[in-house]
């Protein structure tokens, strides 16, 4: 990593909402990422909630749309907003599709030609952020968590999963909980890593929770019952709530009568989950 950049600053609840650029190591190409500071970080270290998003979204979208600064600032916790895939890296048709390329990174590794240089948002939001985040800002390494929505909820619930106490606590709001069984997913899996099955399950959170050792925790899972990608398919909570019941590891599924997918779902509901974080996190709000 090198050529940390701060490209806006600007002040928000007592803090600061602001968006960095860097040349990542493990997408070979310049990211941008949003980071909110809360006011208390100017004394102490504090926790840092990971957010990733969805399809067809920048660093921008969250940070603009969730109304979240407010209770970054209220919980005293340091808020990660990467982008949603490498970018500008000239691999022929990356911007032809919203649901796969760029905008579309699907937080795996890719094995695939001609994705393989570039695609690696698993590696990068799981390790090399974390380093840039730890040894740049004043967060604590013992104290974070992660959520998403959508494709981002996906990428939340993998993290979590594949890293059993790396994350003290995981929420997501209208996650892809099956990506094997979604056309979203089967797109994307089969696209960056090929057509072993057994590659995908490692990246499908109903298959990986049957693995889970970790500590206990309420996976904490929110849905809105008017979203029309429930009613496509792609989401498919009951099916990751099976899989936890069946591997006995507790979820909590929340289903929200007439929401959709949109961020005014996730505002509405957004400081329901600093409140579950913060549960996790030994922390009471200000
Ligand atoms: N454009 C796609 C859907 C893309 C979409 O809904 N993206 C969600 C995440 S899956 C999002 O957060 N979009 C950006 C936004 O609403 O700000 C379609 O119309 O089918």
């Amino acid at each position: 990593m090198s050529g940390l950049k701060e490209i806006a600053s600007n002040k928000s609840f007592g803090g600061y909402q602001k968006v960095f650029s860097h040349d990542s190591t493990s997408l070979k190409c310049n990211m941008k990422f949003g980071l909110y500071l809360p006011p208390d970080c100017d004394t102490n270290k504090v926790p840092v909630i990971y957010w990733l998003s969805g399809l067809t979204c920048t660093e921008q979208n969250f940070m603009t749309k969730a109304g979240a600064q407010k209770y970054a600032s209220k919980y005293n916790v340091i808020l990660v907003m990467p982008d949603t895939s490498p970018r500008g890296v000239n691999i022929p048709g990356e911007d032809d599709s919203y649901d796969f390329g760029s905008g579309a990174g699907f937080y795996v590794n890719a094995t695939q030609e001609p994705w393989k240089s570039h695609y690696h948002m698993y590696t990068y939001v799981t390790s090399e952020l974390p380093e840039i985040i730890n040894s740049n800002f004043p967060a604590d390494p013992d104290r974070q968590s992660i959520m998403g929505h959508s494709m981002g909820g996906h990428g939340a619930l993998i993290s979590f999963l594949k890293n059993p106490g790396k994350y003290k606590s995981v929420s997501a709001f209208a996650a892809i909980c099956n990506p094997s069984e979604s056309s979203w997913g089967q797109r994307a899996l089969s696209g960056y890593l090929g057509d072993d099955k057994t590659l995908w399950a490692q990246y499908d959170a109903t298959k990986l929770v049957s693995n889970y050792n970790g500590p206990p925790n309420d996976i904490f899972l929110d849905q809105g019952s008017s979203d029309e990608f429930l009613e496509k398919g792609q989401l498919n909570p009951q099916k990751f709530v099976s899989a936890c019941k069946e591997a006995q590891v507790p979820v909590i599924l929340t289903m929200r009568d007439g929401y959709d997918h949109s961020y005014f779902y996730i505002a509405t509901f957004i400081e329901e989950h600093f409140k579950h974080h913060a549960k996790y996190l030994g922390i009471s709000s200000s």
